[in-house]
């Protein structure tokens, strides 16, 4: 705060911060006010000064908003999932602009029905008379509350909570939620409070693990080596030196970030992104089959005509407690290869390995790669499709892109032969992928066991389907 530049700001700040105040104090809104415009300019420099310098609120910053419970999941006892998605199907984009609109539309119905200015925080927080004006800038810090019919209205408890995040100064401020004037700490709204049984226990993850990171450009068989022992041992990996333009990436991030805030936005981005990446799918595959010892295009052969490329785009908002809940629950991808690409600045997944959550912190310019459900069945079980979830998180939002690819409905799936003999029996039947989805579907509502049903048990001798 010594230097020229930050004290410029902090007047620039103050400046920009009266004159909001001023435009409040003279609109017809407040006839009440007795003071001179001179008076509260000298009142408001001081005050915002204090503020300013002290870094307790940047009161300029831009005022975001995230609805929290963007997807509520009507019925069922699944686990809620906090994230919000578009999906992206066949190269068709199944955009659901619908529900996006929706979603927008309830915020800023909530947003409108609280009286808030998305644009100018103080405008809002100084909306009242000269009496009062004291107590709303401590009101900023002490815990965020706003006007409501004339009276102040905590945020806290506004049904199907939102966060609002205020610029460079969050932490501040949401350190200020939990210290509210009534001592009670911001919390989820109860529908997306797990039972403790499920909740994500942040301090036993592991941050001494991470998923391997794989250097595509290294020589072959060392490569090879390097995704056998990725594969065998955690089913996940990042990948770096991919071949997918670094700014194309960066590109699809914002696109998608734009995408939850404006429903028609880069739809091109969207195909040139799927476009690369079903590439970069090829060169997995390849790899892969490689490194079981198959033929380059094995995988790709036995996952058949018209696979199917998915895409989600995930965003899970800023959570005031990611011990409570989760982002995404604890799943395995069901087609056979996901490749995920996160935003760099903030982790969320987190992967299962030897029992225990590892946190897959975000590797710049990096993939995410994990294998799915078909893999695991085509590996004949020796590749494991490995259960992962999403963690939410206190201070930022985050985002993710996962695309996935899969068999056609009607491909039928089962142990490569090459990968199975006397010694590797097969493990799962063959089943047509449309069977594989109607079980997905019947397990609805509990924590999925799909591969399990179509698991061959060896009693005896004597060789039996666990499907009935
Ligand atoms: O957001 C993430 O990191 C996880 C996404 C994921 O697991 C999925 O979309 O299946
Ligand atoms: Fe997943």
């Amino acid at each position: 705060m010594n230097n020229v530049s930050s004290c410029d700001k902090i007047d620039e700040d103050v400046d920009q911060c009266v004159e909001s105040c001023h435009k409040v104090f003279s609109s017809e809104e407040n006839p009440s006010s007795s003071m001179t415009s001179e008076e509260m300019d000298k009142i408001l420099r001081e005050k915002a000064k204090d503020l300013i310098v002290e870094e307790k609120v940047d009161l300029m910053g831009k005022l975001l908003y995230h609805e929290v419970m963007a997807k509520k999941i009507d019925g069922g006892d699944d686990e809620p999932d906090t994230g919000n998605s578009v999906e992206i199907d066949d190269g068709k984009f199944l955009i659901s602009d619908d529900n996006i609109k929706k979603d927008e539309e309830a915020i800023l119905n909530k947003v409108v029905e609280m009286g808030f200015s998305l644009n100018n925080l103080t405008e809002e927080i100084l909306k009242v008379n000269d009496y009062n004006l004291e107590h709303s800038m401590e009101y900023l810090l002490s815990g965020l509350q706003v006007i409501k019919d004339g009276n102040w209205v905590d945020v806290k408890p506004i049904p199907d909570s939102f966060v609002i995040n205020l610029g460079d100064q969050l932490q501040k401020i949401m350190e200020s939620f939990q210290m509210a004037k009534d001592n009670t700490p911001l919390s989820l709204t109860q529908n997306f409070i797990l039972p403790e049984s499920n909740r994500p226990q942040l301090s036993k993850v592991s941050t001494l693990d991470s998923i391997p990171i794989i250097d595509l450009s290294t020589p072959s068989q060392f490569l090879l080596d390097k995704i056998t022992q990725a594969c065998e041992e955690y089913g996940f990996f990042h990948i770096i030196n991919h071949g997918v333009p670094q700014n194309l990436c960066k590109r699809m991030l914002t696109a998608i970030s734009d995408l939850f805030k404006l429903p028609h936005q880069e739809r091109e981005t969207f195909v040139e992104y799927a476009k690369e990446i079903n590439k970069l799918m090829g060169t997995l595959f390849g790899l892969i089959s490689q490194s079981l010892g198959l033929e380059k295009n094995c995988l790709q052969r036995k996952l058949g005509e018209k696979p199917r490329l998915k895409a989600q785009a995930n965003f899970y908002p800023p959570c005031p407690d990611p011990e409570l809940t989760l982002g995404l629950s604890v799943h395995t991808d069901l087609p056979a290869l996901t490749v995920l690409m996160q935003s760099d600045e903030v982790s969320g997944l987190q992967v299962i390995k030897d029992g225990k959550w590892i946190d897959v912190k975000p590797v710049p310019h990096s993939f995410v790669i994990n294998l799915g459900d078909q893999l695991q069945v085509l590996s004949n079980g020796r590749y494991k499709s490995v259960h992962h979830r999403a963690v939410t998180n206190k201070m930022l939002g985050r985002i993710s892109v996962a695309m996935f690819y899969g068999p056609n409905i009607n491909t039928w799936i089962g142990p490569i032969e090459e990968l199975v003999d006397e010694e590797h029996p097969a493990v799962y039947r063959r089943y047509k992928f449309s069977e594989f989805l109607d079980e997905f579907a019947r397990q609805e509502g509990t924590r999925r066991r799909v591969k399990e049903a179509f698991q061959i048990s060896y009693d005896h001798g004597i060789c039996s389907s666990s499907t009935p």
